[in-house]
């Protein structure tokens, strides 16, 4: 069996090399005459999955893509041809959990919140936004939650129209798939129109994708002196980003906000788990079996430790400050898809286990282990 992993999927070879030759191949330079003798071919989300790209793989039988977006893949052409795919649901929620938390202690650093006295609104309660939500309210913050979708299927859902949170929100955080049809099209969800109607100085986070934000229109509106605090980890046209934003950015990276060391493990993990079903294998190996040690494994806290310390433990494990510098930094020079191949090391909150007397349960409910 032939199987072609992007050259960034962290311990493909690992856990694939058992089912046969395992190929890398460069994300966004793949070419449908490197297929023909493809069986598996596995994916991130910069490389497009489309009728030209497959037109030569007749022997493909599984496609898989070690993120939780899907829209770079046409999943109905792949049906119509009988190949079964898999994305990796949930894989890297945790990792973007953890950069919108990290953001927010900055905002509310530099702005001089306290995130308690902010209502903060998330679109799109799924994998992210419920986890988001739910370590938001644990720190004592206010949510509103929109997601007309669960809405339907849920009657107890609390659902918000999107128009309440653009009125009333201090923060807007989204976390909605990337989607140009239907009723609840997210295509440019923010947009010249949008941007009128939210709260003056209301704080915009993407770390879903880039085309949600109408990004000209956030640079219109910059330019015209209107002032909010921006943070970006997806944008418009990646790689090729519009950067006279920048200036204007609170935090600006370059589509890591899944990209902790265990997120793209655990997307490696699940496609292996899919094929193993697929092809009724057993499944041998685990991330666990992969993954290095974290460099701070555990930490001491005694009984006066409360909520105002979550901050610092909290950036014992990620400081999203660190990876807008690098985006600052290298930029111009070293372009976008650079930063994202040398992205350093990061690690996830339950990389870290903490020991005390009396470790409150609301530590643990907010990712740390005991
Ligand atoms: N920046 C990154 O590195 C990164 C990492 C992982 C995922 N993502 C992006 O984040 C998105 C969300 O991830 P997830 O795992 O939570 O997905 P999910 O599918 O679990 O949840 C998405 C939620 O959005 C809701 N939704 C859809 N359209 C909506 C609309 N118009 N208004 C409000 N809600 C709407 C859906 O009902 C669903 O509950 C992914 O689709 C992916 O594009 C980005
Ligand atoms: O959808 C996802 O899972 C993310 O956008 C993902 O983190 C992007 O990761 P990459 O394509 O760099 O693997």
């Amino acid at each position: 069996m032939i199987i072609y992993a992007d050259d960034y999927m962290p311990y493909a070879r690992q856990f694939f090399a058992g089912f046969g030759e395992v190929r890398p191949f460069a994300g966004r330079q793949l070419q449908p005459e490197q297929l023909t003798d493809a069986d598996v071919l596995l994916v991130r989300s910069i490389t497009k999955v489309t009728p030209d790209l497959l037109a030569q793989a007749r022997k493909l039988r599984f496609v898989g893509t070690a993120t939780i977006g899907t829209d770079h893949v046409d999943q109905a052409y792949l049906a119509e041809r009988g190949i079964a795919f898999s994305s990796a649901p949930g894989c890297n929620a945790r990792a973007v959990v953890e950069y919108i938390l990290s953001s927010l202690f900055c905002l509310a650093e530099r702005y001089q919140w306290s995130l308690t006295d902010q209502l903060i609104g998330i679109v799109g309660v799924g994998n992210i936004g419920q986890p988001l939500a739910e370590v938001l309210q644990l720190l004592g913050c206010k949510v509103l939650l929109c997601d007309p979708i669960r809405a339907q299927s849920e009657p107890d859902f609390p659902h918000q129209p999107l128009e309440v949170l653009l009125s009333m929100a201090d923060v807007l955080s989204f976390h909605v798939p990337h989607t140009r049809q239907g009723l609840y099209s997210t295509h440019h969800l923010v947009n010249a129109t949008t941007l009128q109607q939210l709260k003056p100085g209301c704080a915009l986070l993407n770390a879903c994708r880039g085309p949600v934000f109408d990004n000209q229109a956030l640079l219109a509106e910059a330019r015209n002196g209107r002032q909010r605090p921006l943070v970006l980890d997806v944008w418009e046209q990646e790689p090729a980003i519009l950067l006279p934003l920048l200036p204007y950015l609170d935090i600006a990276t370059a589509h890591i906000a899944g990209h902790s060391i265990e997120g793209k493990a655990r997307g490696t993990e699940y496609l292996y788990q899919q094929l193993c079903k697929q092809l009724q294998a057993p499944v041998l190996y685990s991330l666990n079996d992969f993954c290095p040690f974290p460099p701070i494994s555990s930490v001491q806290i005694t009984e006066n430790f409360g909520l105002p310390d979550v901050q610092s433990l909290f950036r014992l494990v990620y400081d999203v400050r660190r990876d807008d510098a690098l985006f600052r930094h290298h930029i111009h020079q070293q372009g976008f898809d650079w930063l994202r191949k040398h992205y350093p090391a990061r690690r996830e909150c339950n990389s870290i286990a903490v020991h005390g007397t009396q470790v409150p349960d609301w530590l643990c409910q907010i990712g740390f282990r005991q």
